[in-house]
């Protein structure tokens, strides 16, 4: 099996490639500087070269607040961008294994209350902010291309590579003696090592469609916040604040919960508690 990873330098990307390493699997990875997937020829043309037998696509435009500001770059890269892959891929056969996000749901406080077990992957989407769209866009593209898929959702994404909440608090935490932290989004953290474990047991099963890869557990991020500090051992005062305080351009769901049921019923799969995930990443970013 010939892999191809895109996205390659981001945060899922990069575990990608490390946990890519240690499988007997060839494999190779680009970054937006060995091509840009909104281009419609330089995409077939890397894709002609490579000829992949799987794609894994980590490629996303992730800024969430900055996409209300420019929704066409948000969408060339999360809509058409895929539409692309997921063209080629269809016309060569080859599985497009790509990733989206709790954000395509619409997150309201009733959905919290109806759906305790969070989000199941056949619920109807409706995003509230532009980031949201345009991976629904994405996921819809993927759909409709006929291409052979797996749609991994993942929410609240912390790795040992790149940007996540995790680093900035453990920055914040050291520069600053009070944190303010909103407390009215509930949610459960993925961590980057367990989505691709997990990932790869669907590819090796051969398993089709859409499947949610989070942690097991329904934290706000103020709880999310006190659990890095405890954990840590970082001496910061955390004050809970509703999301109206907390000043942003793009709105949040309330409830970006994802039922992680399916996943768990997949043989070998093992959906570790958000807590266990965080202590890995911390012993992780330790070493
Ligand atoms: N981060 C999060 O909290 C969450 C992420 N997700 C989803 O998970 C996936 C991975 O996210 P994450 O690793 O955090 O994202 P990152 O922002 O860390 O990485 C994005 C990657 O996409 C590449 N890229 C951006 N634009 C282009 C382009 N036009 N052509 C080719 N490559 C491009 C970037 O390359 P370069 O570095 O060279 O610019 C980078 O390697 C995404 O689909 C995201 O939507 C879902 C839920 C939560
Ligand atoms: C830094 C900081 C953030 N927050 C809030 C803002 C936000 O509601 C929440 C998390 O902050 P982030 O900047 O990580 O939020 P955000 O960029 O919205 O994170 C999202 O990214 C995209 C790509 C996804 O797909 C989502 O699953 C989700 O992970 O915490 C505070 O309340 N206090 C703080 O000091």
């Amino acid at each position: 099996m010939r892999i191809l990873v895109t996205g390659g330098s981001g945060q899922l990307g990069s575990e990608w490639v490390q946990y890519l390493n240690r499988q007997e699997v060839e494999f190779i990875s680009l970054s937006s500087y060995d091509f840009d997937l909104t281009d419609h020829a330089d995409t077939r043309r890397v894709m002609g070269n490579l000829k992949p037998d799987v794609l894994i696509n980590c490629a996303a435009y992730t800024k969430v607040d900055q996409a209300e500001e420019e929704p066409e770059k948000a969408f060339a890269i999360n809509g058409e961008g895929v539409a692309n892959l997921a063209g080629y891929c269809a016309e060569h056969d080859i599985k497009l294994v790509h990733f989206s996000t709790d954000y395509v749901f619409p997150g309201t406080k009733e959905d919290g209350e109806k759906l305790p077990g969070g989000y199941p992957e056949d619920h109807p989407t409706n995003p509230i902010n532009v980031y949201g769209e345009s991976k629904l866009a994405g996921e819809k593209a993927l759909k409709e291309s006929g291409c052979s898929y797996l749609l991994c959702r993942v929410s609240w994404l912390c790795g040992r590579y790149g940007n996540n909440f995790v680093k900035t608090m453990l920055k914040l935490g050291h520069e600053r003696d009070l944190l303010k932290v909103v407390n009215d989004q509930h949610g459960c953290p993925t961590f980057t090592k367990n989505a691709v474990d997990l990932c790869w047991k669907l590819i090796l099963q051969e398993e089709e469609g859409t499947f949610h890869l989070s942690s097991k557990g329904k934290i706000s991020w103020y709880d999310f916040a006190n659990e890095i500090f405890k954990q840590a051992d970082v001496k910061v005062h955390v004050e809970p604040v509703d999301s109206s305080e907390f000043a942003s351009a793009a709105k949040r769901p309330a409830f970006s919960l994802l039922s992680t049921q399916k996943i768990a019923n997949i043989s070998g799969a093992e959906v570790i508690g958000w807590k266990e995930g965080l202590k890995n990443l911390l012993s992780e970013l330790n070493t």
